[in-house]
């Protein structure tokens, strides 16, 4: 056996102490469970726990995912901010349908965001830009993301440029960052148990409710 196949198999996915899921007093709406998770997850000292993966498809029908924060949940859904001329905001423009997924190991749980993403509304995306770091709103302005580039040198100039950029015009809005919302229509949540009694509650959403039942593990 490899030593990384080895090292792999002696890791455990999970702690000894994991919290218990009351799935049958989950409440109706699966945002107020999500945010009393996220809230756990922040009170456990999950590392990032706004940190999730976006999977999005491209038009040949390749699928691609990467991390983003969620920005907050409204009442469009899942909040994540990115630019618009970034290959995340082509795919959407082309389908729609998007995935989030977010995993706080401490807690052994995971949960799966599913729906169409919808861009949010100018002044929304506006406040979001001017709500980042200078630093942030200087790296949004250097543009060009996921396109190639010939050295880091190249990068960390066009940064300079833009942090001046920044310093002398602190409320100047790059019109290429955009919010959008995840619109659920399906949220899985996943609680790990010790006896491996795993125990998964998704939420479906149908016509204006949610209907909610246990999945397999
Ligand atoms: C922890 C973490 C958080 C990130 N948050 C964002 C974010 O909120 N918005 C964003 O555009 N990119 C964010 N990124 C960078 C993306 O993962 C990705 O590299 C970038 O958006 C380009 O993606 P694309 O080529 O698929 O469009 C984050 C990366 C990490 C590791």
């Amino acid at each position: 056996m490899s030593h990384l196949r080895e090292t792999l198999r002696s890791i455990p996915s999970f702690p000894a102490d994991l919290p218990v899921f009351d799935w049958e007093r989950a409440p109706e709406q699966p945002a107020d469970l999500f945010a009393g998770w996220l809230t756990e997850a922040v009170d456990a000292g999950v590392p990032a726990p706004h940190a999730m993966t976006l999977s999005t498809s491209e038009p040949d029908g390749r699928v691609t995912a990467r991390t983003l924060v969620l920005k907050d949940i409204d009442e469009h859904g899942w909040v994540f901010a990115s630019r618009d001329d970034s290959p995340k905001a082509r795919d959407l423009g082309a389908n729609p349908f998007a995935a989030l997924t977010f995993f706080w190991p401490q807690l052994g749980r995971q949960v799966r965001v599913t729906g169409a993403a919808r861009k949010g509304a100018r002044a929304d995306s506006e406040e979001d830009f001017l709500a980042r770091p200078e630093t942030s709103r200087a790296a949004a302005f250097v543009g060009h993301q996921s396109e190639p580039l010939d050295s880091p040198e190249t990068y960390r100039d066009a940064l300079e440029d833009a942090v001046s950029l920044v310093t002398r015009d602190p409320s100047r809005v790059d019109r290429n960052w955009s919010t959008w919302a995840v619109i659920a229509d399906e949220v899985e949540f996943w609680q790990a148990s010790r006896d491996r009694g795993h125990l998964r509650l998704k939420y479906r959403l149908h016509g204006r409710s949610w209907e909610r039942g246990l999945l397999w593990p």
